[in-house]
């Protein structure tokens, strides 16, 4: 293992003539926070999509805690370990706060959701069990117990990308991939969001693996970053030595 939760080695990816990942690796170090950034169409969220399991790698290995995922269907991932969230807010906007995070725990029931949903036999005590980790843990730790049985609709947009980091952690995972966490938000929000992220990677014996624009949240939270240009890894290292990287200036000057 060498001290890497996920590692991602040299990956390609082609969609036609398009190569959207040439030979990518990288390690995730376990409890950190890892950050992908580049440009856009550098290759993130085709990344993402490898190891999520939506697109398949034409080469390449991905290994998370030494389990070969790249054999395993999208389906089975996150029975492993691994959780995201998406750049755009995917919350039921009808049901309650504390239903839609209790939505992440699909694959913990055996019995499934639907009998979980209608209180049928052995789901109950299961659906319980999450009920009281979401009501003891994970709204205390995201500071949204205040909100619990509201409808999500019409709350801050702050509060609802909370809501998400709230259900990809109720699976437990011990990977959580962040796609664009600070997409849309003011200052304040981006501010918040960052703690957050910190405080669960710090609580919850979680590592993070995120993309997003933002540079100065990026630059302030991570403590390791991969830079892709054109589908390939062109730097990486601490926020201090990307951020000087002359071919990192160079890809960001070459993009305005
Ligand atoms: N499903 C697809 N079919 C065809 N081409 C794709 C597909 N997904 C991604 N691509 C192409 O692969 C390249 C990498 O795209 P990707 O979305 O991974 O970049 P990105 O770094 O996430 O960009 P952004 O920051 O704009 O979201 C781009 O040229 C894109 O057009």
């Amino acid at each position: 293992m060498g001290g890497t939760l996920l590692d991602i080695s040299g990956v390609s990816v082609a969609f036609g003539g398009i190569k959207a990942l040439s030979d990518v690796s990288l390690g995730v170090a376990p409890n950190k926070v890892t950050a992908v950034i580049g440009p856009n169409g550098a290759g993130k969220t085709t990344l993402f999509n490898v190891v999520s399991g939506f697109y398949p790698a034409n080469e390449g290995a991905v290994t998370f805690d030494g389990v070969d995922l790249l054999a395993m269907p999208a389906n089975r991932r996150s029975a492993t370990g691994i959780a995201r969230t998406f750049q755009n807010i995917a919350l039921f906007p009808g049901m309650t706060v504390a239903e839609n995070i209790k939505l992440g725990a699909h694959h913990l029931l055996r019995t499934g959701l639907l009998a979980a949903a209608i209180y049928l036999g052995p789901a109950r005590g299961e659906e319980r069990d999450i009920t009281r980790r979401i009501d003891e843990t994970i709204l205390p730790l995201l500071d949204l117990g205040e909100y619990r049985d509201r409808s999500v609709s019409g709350l801050p947009y702050g509060v609802q990308k909370r809501i998400e980091l709230a259900r990809a952690l109720v699976s437990r995972p011990r990977l959580l991939m962040l796609d664009e966490p600070f997409a849309g938000m003011n200052t304040n929000e981006k501010a918040r969001m960052s703690q957050y992220i910190a405080r669960i990677v710090a609580e919850s014996d979680l590592t993070a693996l995120l993309i997003d624009h933002d540079m100065d949240s990026i630059m302030t939270m991570s403590d390791h970053i991969v830079v892709l240009n054109f589908g390939r890894v062109i730097a990486a290292g601490t926020p201090e030595q990307v951020q000087t990287d002359p071919a990192v200036i160079e890809a960001y000057l070459g993009e305005e």
